[in-house]
């Protein structure tokens, strides 16, 4: 379970504010999350994912508890908790499709790309018909094809907690709703929560709940 009591957050030299007095997030739940552009829907994953760091209040996700990890703790959280799936993709050019799901593993020293990560690879791009693209060079695949390799690299680490951050932005209305349902069913198969960012109502009719960061979003005049 995610839980958030009386955080705050800010940036520096900038008047956005996001607080939240309460919010939880149960194991397993699949949640959408909506609201304006600017509101703070990125800046909430960011802090759920400990990329950023709370100024007050409690965020725990499962038994850990955000606010007591140091940078390289931190750091532990995000390998072996969260999947992120970024809206445009993040992958890496010049590396092929398998290379890019195996991108984790490339760049941290502490995971162990083995064999059975290899076979979860090829696992995951099967199920996300992309298996026959595993040589393929990214610019040789379609964009929603794309995302799915970049599915595939957020879950290569078995997350506990996925966060998608629009992740169907740039896509076809069919690609939208395969995405989303792609994302649902493997979080369903792994017991995680996902937590999907998305502009469009059209997707929201398969979460359990949706939460509007606007209601927790305010702008602090500054003299
Ligand atoms: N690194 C930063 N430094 C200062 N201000 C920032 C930073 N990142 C975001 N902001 C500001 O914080 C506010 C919330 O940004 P955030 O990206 O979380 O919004 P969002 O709801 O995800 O927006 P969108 O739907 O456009 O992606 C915005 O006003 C933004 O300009």
């Amino acid at each position: 379970m995610i839980q958030i009591r009386q955080l705050k957050f800010g940036y520096p030299e900038s008047s956005f504010r996001l607080n939240i007095p309460e919010l939880e997030i149960q194991d397993a739940e699949k949640v959408a999350v909506i609201g304006p552009s600017g509101c703070g829907k990125t800046t909430l994953l960011n802090l759920i994912s400990g990329i950023l760091i709370p100024d007050q209040g409690e965020l725990t996700a499962g038994d850990v508890d955000l606010r007591t990890l140091n940078d390289s703790q931190r750091r532990a959280y995000r390998i072996s908790q969260i999947g992120f799936v970024f809206q445009e993709f993040e992958l890496i050019d010049y590396l092929n499709v398998r290379e890019n799901i195996l991108l984790p593993f490339y760049i941290n020293q502490t995971l162990k790309l083995d064999e059975s990560v290899q076979a979860r690879a090829r696992d995951l791009a099967a199920s996300m018909q992309i298996e026959q693209y595993l040589n393929s060079r990214i610019d040789q695949i379609s964009q929603g094809e794309r995302q799915r390799v970049a599915i595939c690299r957020a879950l290569l680490t078995q997350p506990q907690i996925l966060l998608a951050d629009e992740p169907t932005g740039n896509l076809d209305p069919a690609n939208k709703r395969l995405i989303r349902d792609l994302l649902l069913e493997h979080a369903t198969r792994t017991n995680a929560i996902l937590i999907m960012v998305t502009h469009d109502d059209r997707l929201l009719d398969e979460f359990d709940r949706t939460i509007d960061i606007e209601r927790f979003h305010e702008m602090v005049k500054t003299a």
